[in-house]
């Protein structure tokens, strides 16, 4: 069977990162999407908008919702404390198994747990079956049309507390208009946009940090 783009990236990884070493994972799958193949990571760019708020915000308990190849992941679960716990949820099961690698070559599975299935199926699992009390951090990058509704779950299921960090990439390309208008018209999160570019691409996009103010 013809190789897909994804195990592409994961082989690319495997034959030329350093095995345990989360940086390396990240830096070379950024040089292949960059150099060979295009691929949806929030990549490098936005990626250091995403540490600046992960060093500020230095949260235990995450969620994201489009885990993909796991660029994000193993770049969020390189900056957490050792207690610290990262879920991520892929609702594509080919994706999730290229993801599952990825993170063990890069050695964070101690911190990243992948969670398959859909977002709207698991978010109101998150406190009996995967211990969640509240989110500290959410990351946001699954499809768009989807960040709106399961913001919404998350606030519907208690999920959110004073100081939960929100952060929604693509928030200008692809795009997330509900998302937007709802979010920065709502007096409980307070919203902070962070102008960018679509990875490895000279498009602008954004991010739209919503901290929930309870
Ligand atoms: O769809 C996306 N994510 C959900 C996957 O289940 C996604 C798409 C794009 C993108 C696409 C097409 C283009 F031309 C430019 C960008 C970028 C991203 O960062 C993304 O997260
Ligand atoms: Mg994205």
């Amino acid at each position: 069977m013809a190789q897909s783009k994804e195990e592409r990236i994961l082989n690319f990884v495997l034959q030329n990162a350093v095995r345990g070493d989360p940086q390396s994972v990240v830096d070379t799958i950024d040089k292949y999407c960059s150099q060979k193949e295009w691929a949806m990571n929030v990549g490098a760019e936005k990626g250091l908008i995403l540490d600046k708020i992960l060093e500020e915000t230095k949260p235990s308990v995450l969620l994201e919702l489009g885990t993909y190849c796991g660029y994000s992941a193993v770049r969020i679960a390189r900056l957490l404390k050792p207690s610290a716990r990262l879920l991520t949820i892929e609702f594509n099961p080919d994706f999730a198994a290229i993801a599952r690698q990825m993170i063990e070559f890069a050695g964070v599975q101690d911190k990243v747990k992948i969670v398959e299935g859909s977002s709207e199926t698991i978010i109101p699992q998150l406190k009996k079956k995967h211990e969640v009390d509240t989110l500290d951090f959410v990351f946001l990058d699954h499809w768009k049309d989807r960040y709106l509704p399961d913001t919404i779950l998350l606030l519907d299921q208690g999920l959110l507390r004073k100081g939960s960090v929100i952060l929604a990439d693509n928030v200008i390309f692809p795009g997330a208009p509900e998302f937007i208008k709802y979010i920065r018209n709502n007096n409980r999160f307070e919203c902070t946009n962070y102008p960018s570019y679509v990875e490895y691409m000279k498009v602008k996009d954004a991010m739209e940090k919503a901290v929930f103010v309870g």
